[in-house]
């Protein structure tokens, strides 16, 4: 994607958060606080009931399962999609040592000095490279993350993609290939974000909430990394528990207008923590960006009116990543405003 002139943007001075956390004060510089309202709550307790989690699939009965277990688990991912837009995935068929050896690279990286790291610098609008991305003026709040976009752990994720897509078509009754016809050479980007132990959790946040712009995103949390992501659900922040090996799925926008919003796309954000880091390894699939969409055909109807126009997707995602995490904000511009 082209990137937007880096002329235009003045994102002013931003600290490393590393950096910050290795000069071991307890002095969180101004532009990482929060306004109030942002703050995450974390000493109140969850008013959510504590034990509510996100639900869990079985990815071994949707591939091998006898046509018993094939159903009921269709049927869960079609309630995980309506009800959650999040859940989490068991028994994916990723070798485990690939998901470790992952994590390994990715905290090499990230503990490589920073005049290292530096040398793989974040090019302006886009979200790859060392860096904050989403930063478009001086004054906005910085994310306590740092992020770096690796093109490796993509092909098993890409099969993963590819089937769960085939599995979400089926749960909408339509052919299951439809979204992959549709996509073409489906565009994915793996992020890794590193959330360093923060003596201020309550006044930062890790990453601003928003909703993925992809079709579908993977999340792997590092192992031992500490509880940071949380979905807004009924307009509570529910922490996401890591499941050993399972990895956390998520609808992105793009789902959304394909299916008029009968699949949404959730918010959700990640918080800090006081004494332990965090790693997390995301990868975003999405169609090609040359492909124009718009709601499916089948998902229309006078009881579901169409709720987004037609677009480019190229365009929606240069629209995404010019634009700061702003919850679900970026979906307006696909939005058919009555
Ligand atoms: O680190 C996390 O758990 C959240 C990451 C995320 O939402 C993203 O990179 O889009
Ligand atoms: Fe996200």
């Amino acid at each position: 994607m082209a990137p937007i002139p880096a002329s235009v943007i003045k994102v002013g001075h931003i600290d490393d958060v590393q950096e910050l956390k290795k000069k071991k004060t307890s002095q969180i510089p101004e532009r990482f606080i929060r306004d109030t309202t942002e703050r995450p709550t974390l000493d109140k307790p969850i008013s959510y009931p504590c034990n509510i989690n996100i639900p869990v699939i079985d990815f071994s009965k949707l591939v091998e399962g006898n046509r018993d277990d094939f159903c009921k688990e269709i049927m869960k991912l079609r309630t995980c999609c309506e009800e959650w837009g999040f859940f989490q995935v068991m028994n994916h068929g990723i070798d485990l040592d690939l998901l470790e050896r992952i994590e390994k690279v990715a905290m090499e990286f990230f503990m490589m000095p920073l005049e290292e790291k530096q040398k793989y610098p974040m090019i302006p609008g886009t979200v790859q490279g060392y860096g904050q991305a989403f930063v478009f003026s001086e004054d906005q709040k910085l994310d306590w993350c740092n992020i770096e976009t690796v093109d490796i752990y993509s092909r098993e994720i890409r099969k993963l993609c590819k089937n769960l897509l085939k599995y979400i078509a089926i749960t909408l009754s339509l052919n299951d290939d439809v979204f992959e016809e549709m996509f073409g050479v489906a565009v994915q980007a793996v992020r890794m974000n590193y959330y360093p132990a923060c003596p201020r959790p309550d006044l930062v946040l890790g990453l601003s909430p928003h909703s993925d712009g992809s079709a579908l995103t993977v999340l792997q949390q590092g192992k031992g990394s500490s509880v940071g992501l949380q979905i807004l659900k009924d307009n509570t922040w529910i922490p996401v528990q890591p499941i050993p090996n399972a990895l956390v799925v998520n609808i992105g926008d793009t789902i959304e207008v394909l299916t008029n919003g009968r699949y949404k796309s959730v918010e959700h954000r990640a918080v800090t923590h006081k004494e332990k880091d965090r790693l997390s390894i995301v990868t975003f699939y999405a169609p090609s960006y040359e492909i124009e969409l718009g709601p499916i055909q089948e998902l229309v109807d006078d009881k579901n009116p169409c709720k987004y126009r037609r677009y480019n997707h190229g365009e929606y995602s240069k629209h995404y990543v010019t634009n700061k995490l702003q919850g679900k904000k970026t979906l307006e511009f696909a939005k058919i405003k009555n």
